[in-house]
């Protein structure tokens, strides 16, 4: 018996935005310059990508929602091809049941002319399993309490009755209605209020652990991706720079890059690394 393919292949992923010009002089930077990287195991697993600004992170991340289109390179989420071979990728349904984002604005995740909970209703019905999508309550109510809400808290209200705390909760409720194996959450705190921050950070760390569902977790942030993460990857570039277990890379980063952004944080606090 073969053991589990990894939660997360990816492998040459390469993009260029902006080919354009005639000439060419609009062609710019690669966004992706060959990212490869594997998160082992089957599941439960928190990856951060870490990176300054423009480092391809959230390139990275939209590729593996396929929301951007990846150059060259292959994607496989639990063995299953996302990205890469046109002649053999999943479908959207397929894709939407492995994998789920939350983003950095819980405001843009929601309509604005839906109640929030009409708007997981619609979620489970077209991502759930066909019981979930003929009795939708049941599913819903499981994602909320697992966010620490209650379905009653949210009964009619729109996205403006809630803080942006309180709505990135309900986001990773829906990341969790069609029950995925991987979410990749870009910057989900950066906009959460400061009081709350560890409050989110700590839920993704208890569902990874007590669901199995596994993360992508990208953030400028690096005291916040040791915390949290199994494996954490630095990019620079496009590049990655470094990767591996976060306590490795920090007792003996190998770039002068990583070793430039532990010094930008003027002392580590002990509450993140012990
Ligand atoms: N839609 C786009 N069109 C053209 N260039 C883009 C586009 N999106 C990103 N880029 C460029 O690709 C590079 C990587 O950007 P990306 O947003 O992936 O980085 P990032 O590390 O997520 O940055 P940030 O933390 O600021 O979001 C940057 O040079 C950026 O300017």
């Amino acid at each position: 018996m073969g053991s589990a393919p990894p939660i997360l292949a990816i492998d040459g992923l390469q993009k260029t935005y902006g080919r354009g010009g005639l000439f060419g002089q609009n062609a710019g930077r690669r966004a992706l310059d060959g990212v490869s990287m594997v998160l082992d195991g089957g599941g439960g697993q928190i990856l951060a990508v870490v990176g300054e600004s423009g480092s391809g992170k959230t390139t990275l991340a939209r590729i593996i929602l396929r929301l951007v289109k990846a150059d060259a390179g292959t994607v496989r989420i639990a063995g299953e091809p996302v990205v890469g071979r046109p002649d053999g990728t999943v479908d959207d349904q397929r894709l939407r049941q492995l994998v789920q984002p939350i983003f950095q604005n819980p405001f843009e995740t929601f309509s604005l002319h839906l109640p929030v909970d009409q708007y997981l209703i619609r979620t489970a019905i077209n991502l759930g399993d066909a019981a979930t999508a003929r009795n939708p309550e049941p599913a819903i109510s499981a994602a909320l309490s697992a966010v620490g809400l209650r379905r009653e808290q949210l009964l009619g209200k729109g996205i403006r009755s809630f803080s942006g705390g309180e709505l990135q909760r309900i986001s990773i409720a829906r990341a969790l209605i069609a029950k995925p194996r991987l979410i990749v959450a870009d910057e989900p705190v950066s906009m959460v209020d400061a009081s709350l921050r560890m409050t989110i950070v700590n839920l993704f760390r208890q569902l990874s652990r007590e669901r199995g569902v596994a993360f992508v977790y990208i953030t400028h942030d690096l005291s916040t991706a040791c915390y949290l993460s199994d494996r954490m990857a630095i990019m620079r570039h496009g590049q990655v720079v470094e990767f591996g277990r976060p306590e490795a890379i920090l007792a003996a980063p190998d770039s002068a890059y990583t070793k430039a952004l532990m010094a930008a944080i003027p002392t580590l606090d002990r509450r993140w690394i012990d």
